[in-house]
């Protein structure tokens, strides 16, 4: 690895928190030459979320650890991996502790993709590559704050005057295939989200939501029909608003307080034990205080 850009000794070990991603609205606007959509997306980040933890060693290794690693790849597809090598890193231990589903519309590996990029710039000095060859939903991640995503999402604007946003989050355990969700779409030239407000609270933020959309429900609900039965129970559960994030099959409802949150989270977990529910703040940037602030 580099030596730090201060000359300083290089700390042993540094770890990166990489929070999950939820889209809280998703339009699809485009579509480009190549196949790739054009996105116009609310993106806010979770307190919940994978780490990563990078060590200098004479080769590049990845070890994946966590109660969620069941299913990640820890050879060189890994985007964490990819992320390393696509720094030029080549000597480094890298220990990935999942506690994200994958394949889920939260951004999970691509979160571990940034947060491996920020490690190694924030704290081991290593230059920076262009983070979208690592996928369309890295450079949001990279920020890790409340934005909005345009383009294919190379496109990161900060948004402020987000209220924190208690919510519930709900993976039936379906993962949905990113590119067939799209291909599955019945228009791609849909309408831009609406300019963003500033919020009094979460209940206007909610109310305001309603009128957006996320336009890869439909064609993912078609191929899995287990997010309908997630939808309906967050809405039964008395949350404000419920969609589902990104390509899916993660689907978030958001409430008015906490306390709501959480009770509503218990109720739905006890009722489907074979779900992931956790209850979460969205929209407060970066709640782990061993990491630095965020510039983009
Ligand atoms: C849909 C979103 C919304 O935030 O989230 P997820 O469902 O993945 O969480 C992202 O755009 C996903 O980003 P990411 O998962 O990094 O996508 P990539 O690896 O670049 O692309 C996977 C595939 O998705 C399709 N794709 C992705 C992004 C985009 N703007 N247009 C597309 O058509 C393409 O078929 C591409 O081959
Ligand atoms: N670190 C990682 N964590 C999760 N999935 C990963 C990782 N690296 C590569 N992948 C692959 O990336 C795909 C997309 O994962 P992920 O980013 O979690 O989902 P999504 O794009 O739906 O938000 C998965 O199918 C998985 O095989």
């Amino acid at each position: 690895m580099a030596p730090t850009d201060t000359g300083a000794p290089t700390p042993a070990r540094q770890s990166e928190f990489a929070p999950a991603k939820i889209n809280l609205t998703l339009h699809v606007t485009g579509r480009r030459a190549d196949g790739y959509h054009l996105l116009d997306s609310l993106v806010v980040f979770a307190d919940l979320g994978d780490r990563v933890a990078v060590a200098p060693d004479t080769g590049l290794s990845l070890t994946v650890t966590g109660p969620m690693a069941g299913g990640v790849p820890t050879g060189p597809d890994n985007l964490v991996l990819r992320a390393a090598r696509l720094a030029g890193v080549t000597g480094a231990a890298i220990t990935l502790d999942k506690h994200l589903p994958a394949a889920a519309g939260i951004g999970g590996g691509s979160s571990d993709a940034a947060a491996t990029l920020r490690v190694l710039r924030d704290r081991l000095g290593v230059a920076m590559p262009a983070p979208l060859a690592l996928g369309a939903d890295v450079p949001v991640c990279l920020a890790a704050r409340t934005a909005r995503m345009r383009g294919i999402g190379e496109n990161v604007e900060p948004v402020s005057g987000l209220p924190p946003l208690p919510a519930v989050l709900v993976n039936p355990g379906v993962s949905v295939a990113t590119p067939d969700v799209f291909r599955r779409l019945s228009r791609r030239d849909g309408s831009a989200m609406d300019d963003i407000p500033a919020f009094a609270d979460a209940r206007a933020c909610a109310d305001w939501l309603r009128g957006q959309r996320n336009d890869l429900e439909a064609p993912a609900r078609a191929l899995a029909p287990g997010i309908g039965t997630v939808l309906t129970a967050l809405g039964d559960s008395g949350a404000a608003l419920v969609r589902m994030s990104g390509s899916g099959a993660t689907c978030f409802g958001l409430f008015t307080d906490t306390a709501t949150a959480r009770q509503a989270a218990g109720q739905i977990a006890a009722a489907n034990p074979g779900w992931w529910v956790r209850s979460t703040i969205l929209g407060a940037a970066h709640h782990d205080p061993a990491d630095q602030p965020i510039e983009l």
